[in-house]
């Protein structure tokens, strides 16, 4: 007799994550997924286009716009002091909304979602092979999570732990729509991410192809 539960029901184990690491599936709709790849279209046609940043000698696969504050390695300043010297996009009223909503989604903390308002939102494209090597994000004054949304192809994505950039990590994949968490004591944990899924984009996503990730954070700098 054909087992009605074979072996394929352990294909996708769910992974217990670490303290403060959230990963909801499917939070955003694919109607709220191409009206946010319009807005991409919008900010990278704005003042500040898509750039890769140089770390050193090394330029990264992974190429980001960014609003509110400008990231570069490993500093931000209102102006894009490492592109074009122009003054960034503020963070959209709509964007503090929608990150409020995800945190109280992932950790249902209403006191710490009232208060969360970040203020800077890092808009990364991969395409072709780009990839994220292991990092932290540690630029940021502030200790609240970042809020990590994706749209497109499906990414493996890396949760380390929080004193070194080797193992133990466990991955995750990101599909066109997913949020991520990573705050409390997950909020300086080493990530990346090693691979990007070609071709796993889902109809009416708004991206044909490759990936965007938007993370939000709140940097605590004052100006
Ligand atoms: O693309 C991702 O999912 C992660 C992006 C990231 O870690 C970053 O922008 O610092
Ligand atoms: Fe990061």
């Amino acid at each position: 007799m054909e087992p009605l539960f074979g072996d394929d029901v352990l294909a996708r184990p769910a992974v217990a994550l670490p303290d403060g690491a959230h990963h909801l599936p499917g939070f955003l709709t694919l109607e709220q997924q191409r009206w946010i790849v319009a807005r991409f279209h919008e900010w990278t046609a704005g003042p500040v286009p898509l750039r890769a940043a140089r770390i050193g000698a090394h330029e990264m696969s992974v190429r980001t716009v960014c609003l509110g504050w400008h990231w570069r390695p490993y500093a931000y300043s209102r102006e894009a002091v490492d592109v074009n010297g122009n003054r960034v996009l503020d963070v959209p009223d709509w964007m503090v909304r929608l990150g409020r909503s995800a945190l109280a989604a992932a950790t249902g903390d209403e006191a710490a979602t009232a208060a969360y308002t970040p203020d800077t939102a890092l808009v990364n494209l991969y395409e072709g092979d780009a990839r994220m090597g292991m990092h932290q994000d540690k630029d940021e004054v502030s200790r609240t999570p970042v809020v990590s949304l994706s749209i497109g192809d499906t990414c493996r994505f890396r949760l380390g732990n929080t004193r070194t950039r080797t193992r133990p990590w466990q991955d995750v994949d990101l599909a066109s729509g997913d949020l991520f968490v990573f705050g409390g004591p997950s909020r300086l944990a080493y990530h990346g991410v090693p691979k990007v899924y070609p071709g796993t984009a889902p109809e009416g996503c708004g991206l044909a192809s490759g990936r965007i990730n938007i993370t939000l954070r709140e940097t605590g700098l004052e100006g």
